[in-house]
């Protein structure tokens, strides 16, 4: 696919979004450059939508780098607790950011309940400059149930409690192959790379 810029700002400080992004982008002639080797600041992300905020800070990473920018904002929503931690899924426990205290907070708040479906929302949007009026935006969703402890060892965030139900797993016992294959992230991802193709010459 010949895209029309071959270099990529990904708005994200999040080490764990980023390898799994650069992963899901490896088959394009991109370079990947995360906001953090530009100086980017971070962004606030005061909105009570995903797509409000993956847009602030696709605008925002590409109005300071004068690149296209692409942005993941995502999140675990929990039914029994109303969509909860969902916007706020990376702050659930206070600042700072802290995925070990999430987890925690996430258990306890939970404790108890039998009621325990839960998925993981993405919205990745990508501006080809800061005033793009038509942004690229797809989205994925995850199905899968909340555990009543900690398994497994890799990947991030809220991966070691989120049960998915085909394979038996938790996020944190799926290789990143396969995590990308299936994830809210890689579903959204395939969507936008579609998208693109359509802009492709
Ligand atoms: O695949 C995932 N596996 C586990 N947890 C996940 C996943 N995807 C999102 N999550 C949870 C944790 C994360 O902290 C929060 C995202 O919040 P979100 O604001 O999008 O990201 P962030 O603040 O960590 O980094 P940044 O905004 O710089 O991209 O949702
Ligand atoms: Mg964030």
């Amino acid at each position: 696919m010949a895209l029309p810029f071959n270099q990529l700002v990904i708005a994200s400080g999040n080490a764990g979004k980023l390898r799994e992004i650069r992963h899901l982008l490896a088959p394009l002639d991109l370079e990947i450059i995360p906001q953090s080797a530009l100086n980017v600041p971070e962004a606030e992300e005061p909105y009570c939508t995903f797509i409000e905020n993956a847009l602030t800070k696709a605008r925002h990473a590409s109005r300071h780098t004068g690149l296209p920018a692409l942005a993941d904002d995502s999140g675990l929503c929990v039914d029994a607790l109303q969509g909860a931690p969902g916007v706020l899924s990376a702050r659930y426990a206070g600042e700072p950011k802290s995925d070990a205290r999430n987890n925690a907070k996430l258990l306890e708040v939970m404790q108890g309940l039998t009621q325990r479906q839960a998925h993981f929302y993405c919205v990745i949007v990508l501006v080809r400059h800061a005033d793009d009026p038509e942004p690229l935006i797809a989205e994925g969703v995850w199905q899968g149930e909340i555990l009543d402890s900690l398994r497994g060892e890799d990947g991030f965030g809220y991966d070691p409690l989120f049960l998915d139900a085909k394979t038996g797993k938790t996020v944190a016992e799926l290789p990143l192959d396969i995590k990308s294959r299936i994830s809210h992230r890689g579903q959204a991802m395939a969507r936008l790379l579609h998208r693109l193709e359509r802009l492709a010459t």
